[in-house]
């Protein structure tokens, strides 16, 4: 068994004692089933840097990264720092998030944030919406076809922005459909936890030019942002490397400041 062979096996109980203590009927009085969600597509093909920045306490990789700090001040400070849009980890058991993560996020900054989840059921994706979400992340490894099709869709019905993840080629051409918004190639074997870059640029020429391309996992210098680029990237995700930190905000500010430079 891989750790995303755990993580699901875990997320399918989890999922299953949530629905039978709030039903999806309660999830839709969220007020903020009302907002109009901000597509993050949309900000990364404004963007020039098109970093998005992710509030993560620890990983099964690294164990903790950064445990002490409040989500407020990190996504005010990711905002201040010019970062596109916001990544809230909201699992539990493996990365320490939480839905609370989410909805204090959502409050303190008005850039499009991305729920990051093990998403295998339609009712996590009404939950993104109540607690604020963007944007949804969808993992090829975990799902099916016809279950990407179905959560997409319902996604997209919600107003949500659709990132897709693959590790492979594979993946890659079983998942490609209209109702994704952005590819995200994850650099991180989940098998080895190693990560290379190389993964982004070998796949990215099998990304076809109506998704906006995302490089995730193991990005720490502006020198890779630069060559991610040349492999037509527009969006790269950053977790570790910010909240390593003691102030992610201040790091990801002056990281974007050289990157824009
Ligand atoms: O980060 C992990 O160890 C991990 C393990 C198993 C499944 C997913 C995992 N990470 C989720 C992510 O996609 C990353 O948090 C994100 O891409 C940022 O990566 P990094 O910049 O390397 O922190």
């Amino acid at each position: 068994m891989n750790i995303l062979d755990k993580i699901v096996a875990d997320k399918r109980k989890e999922v299953d004692l949530k629905k039978s203590l709030i039903t999806i009927s309660q999830l839709e009085t969220s007020i903020l089933m009302e907002r109009t969600s901000i597509s993050l597509a949309e900000a990364l093909r404004q963007s020039n840097s098109g970093i998005i920045a992710e509030h993560k306490r620890r990983s099964p990789s690294k164990s903790v990264i950064n445990q002490g700090l409040s989500v407020q001040d990190v996504a005010k400070g990711y905002a201040d720092a010019g970062a596109c849009g916001m990544s809230v980890l909201t699992d539990g058991k493996y990365f320490g998030g939480s839905l609370d993560d989410l909805i204090l996020a959502r409050a303190a900054t008005n850039i499009p944030i991305l729920r990051k989840e093990f998403i295998i059921d339609e009712y996590q994706i009404v939950e993104a919406k109540a607690y604020g979400a963007d944007v949804i992340l969808l993992i090829a490894a975990i799902l099916s076809r016809e279950e990407i099709k179905t959560l997409s869709e319902l996604a997209k019905k919600l107003g949500l922005d659709v990132l897709l993840e693959v590790h492979n080629e594979a993946e890659l051409k079983k998942s490609l459909m209209p109702s994704l918004d952005m590819l995200g190639v994850n650099n991180r074997n989940l098998k080895t936890f190693e990560v290379s870059l190389e993964t982004s640029k070998t796949l990215s020429s099998n990304i076809p030019d109506d998704f906006v391309k995302v490089s995730e996992s193991g990005i720490s210098s502006v020198e890779a942002i630069r060559e991610l680029k040349e492999f037509d990237f527009q969006g790269f995700l950053i977790g570790e490397n910010f909240m390593k930190t003691d102030n992610p905000g201040v790091s990801a500010s002056g990281f974007i400041k050289k990157l824009e430079a």
